[in-house]
């Protein structure tokens, strides 16, 4: 477990970018306001995403924000990431802790369950994450879920991470619920003013 990452705040995941030229800059202008940064590309082949990783973490590391690698433990270790994050799909967080140091986080999609989030816990993640909690336009399919999985979960004992639609307007409704940090990806990077936008998510923290 990574005692210095940060526990609460906005938690900016990726858009699927191929220009890595693009993607730094995009992200380069809102990573002030972020508490976590997440690669994430669901599009893009290995080379590109070991590209993109890499050139996000010399980025991260100028701005201070830990970076989590999405879906691919290999990538996170290859490239010393400070996380990675799993959902149902990915490699199971046990066998990811046992290969990567101890320091590195791990982060586990529970969707809308939290026996699926007890069970990460014991496995040794970080912190958990639910959703969606709202229409996502980047997956519009995604599982729905509910606060009161956020205030179910006080018990773990870890951050709780809400994901799925989240605005700066409906953002105070999760954080109340318990959110420690919310996880977005259009909010920030299709808003007219990405960089306002994030500061209206940390501002959320702050009111
Ligand atoms: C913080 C956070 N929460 C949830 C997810 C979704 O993970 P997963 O269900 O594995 O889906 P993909 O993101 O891989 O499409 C996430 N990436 N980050
Ligand atoms: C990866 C993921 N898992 C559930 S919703 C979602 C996408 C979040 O993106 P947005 O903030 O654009 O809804
Ligand atoms: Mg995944």
């Amino acid at each position: 477990m990574n005692a210095r990452w940060p526990r609460r705040g906005l938690y900016l995941l990726t858009p699927d970018l191929a220009d890595t030229g693009q993607l730094l800059a995009r992200v380069d202008e809102v990573l002030g306001d972020a508490a976590l940064l997440q690669y994430r590309n669901k599009a893009a082949d290995a080379a590109l995403r070991r590209e993109q990783a890499g050139a996000l973490l010399a980025l991260c590391r100028r701005h201070g924000v830990p970076l989590v690698i999405n879906d691919d433990v290999a990538l996170a270790a290859a490239i010393g990431a400070d996380g990675v994050h799993l959902g149902e799909d990915d490699d199971d967080p046990s066998a990811a802790r046992a290969w990567l140091r101890n320091d590195v986080l791990i982060g586990a999609s529970c969707y809308d369950s939290i026996e699926r989030a007890q069970r990460a816990v014991e496995a040794g993640v970080d912190y958990v994450a639910f959703g969606a909690y709202f229409p996502s336009p980047t997956k519009p399919h995604a599982r729905r879920a509910t606060p009161g999985l956020l205030r179910a979960a006080a018990s773990l004992r870890v951050p709780r991470v809400a994901i799925g639609g989240i605005t700066p307007d409906n953002a105070p409704s999760l954080i109340a619920a318990g959110a420690d940090l919310v996880a977005v990806i259009s909010g920030v990077f299709d808003a007219a003013d990405p960089a306002a936008a994030a500061r209206a998510y940390r501002d959320c923290f702050e009111a």
